[in-house]
């Protein structure tokens, strides 16, 4: 079968590495493209190569008029939910790589997928090493109770933290045990310098740096007793690293019924 794919994002850092790379995947079809600022354009040409025949809407709704299997999303923060909610409510399966939503924000699109029949995969990085960082550093936290997260990312990111440094945090404080450190409420001077606390329970704090000259990096520091672990994962400037973990989930996600997070799960 073939998998009809509409790309959101089309014009996108990460959707112009996209439209080539579905496009030259056997089992998959390129159907639709998805970019404000391109409606009406050649989905191939402003993906920076050849005329490809499939032309971008100006919205989602307009993409999703004809038929198709699974969006991809590669837009922004504040729009992807959005997206999301519209693609299941029209029974297509979702693949999100956006990042900027939350524990919440994941929850009402499961039960919006769950209540459509639909799949949704949602990884907050498609990178093959930055999900064995992931995984590598939920293995330690179940050795190492005190765990913390720096996120280094571009000066124009939008969001804060990374959706990488955001899911880590998120999935460290559910496995973790209770941390050694002393509580943020009981330090004096600037208590806002120890970070954020992401994830349930007390958290885990979580500093986020953006700064020129960084692209996307994210660290889990373990701290014991006169030892230390680093776990880091360094992205390049391409998009190329989140490519092939999105084809797999293109691939994958009709397997599921509702939300799943993290491409680890499709790496067993
Ligand atoms: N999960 C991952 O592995 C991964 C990898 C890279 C980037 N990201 C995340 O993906 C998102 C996109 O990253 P990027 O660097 O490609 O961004 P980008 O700014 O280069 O591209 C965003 C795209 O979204 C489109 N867009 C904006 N508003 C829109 C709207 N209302 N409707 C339709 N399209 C709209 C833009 O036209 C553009 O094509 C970010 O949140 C980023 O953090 C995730
Ligand atoms: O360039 C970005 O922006 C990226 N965002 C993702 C995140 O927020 O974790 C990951 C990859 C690059």
């Amino acid at each position: 079968m073939t998998i009809k794919v509409i790309m959101a994002g089309a014009t996108g850092w990460v959707g112009k590495a996209l439209i080539p790379a579905i496009a030259a995947q056997t089992d998959m079809a390129l159907v639709g493209a998805v970019s404000r600022n391109a409606a009406g354009q050649d989905s191939g040409v402003t993906a920076g190569g050849q005329k490809n025949g499939v032309v971008v809407s100006g919205t989602l709704a307009d993409a999703l008029s004809s038929a198709s299997d699974v969006v991809v999303d590669y837009t922004k923060p504040n729009i992807v939910k959005a997206h999301a909610l519209e693609a299941v409510s029209k029974g297509r399966h979702m693949v999100i790589g956006t990042s900027g939503l939350g524990a919440a924000d994941y929850a009402e699109i499961d039960k919006a997928a769950r209540a459509n029949g639909v799949g949704v995969l949602a990884a907050a990085n498609f990178s093959i090493t930055a999900t064995l960082m992931k995984r590598f550093a939920l293995m330690a936290a179940k050795y190492v109770p005190d765990v913390e997260v720096i996120d280094y990312a571009s000066a124009g990111k939008a969001d804060a933290p990374s959706g990488t440094a955001r899911e880590l945090a998120e999935m460290l404080a559910e496995i973790r045990q209770p941390a050694t450190a002393r509580p943020v409420s009981d330090v004096s001077g600037v208590p806002e310098t120890r970070g954020a606390a992401v994830g349930t329970g007390t958290g885990v704090q979580v500093h986020a740096v953006r700064l020129p000259s960084y692209i996307l990096s994210c660290e889990a520091l373990f701290g014991l007793p006169d030892e230390r672990l680093t776990i880091r994962h360094d992205a390049g400037s391409s998009a190329a690293p989140y490519v092939a973990g999105t084809l797999l989930a293109i691939r994958r996600v009709s397997e599921f019924k509702g939300l799943v997070r993290g491409l680890d799960a499709l790496m067993d």
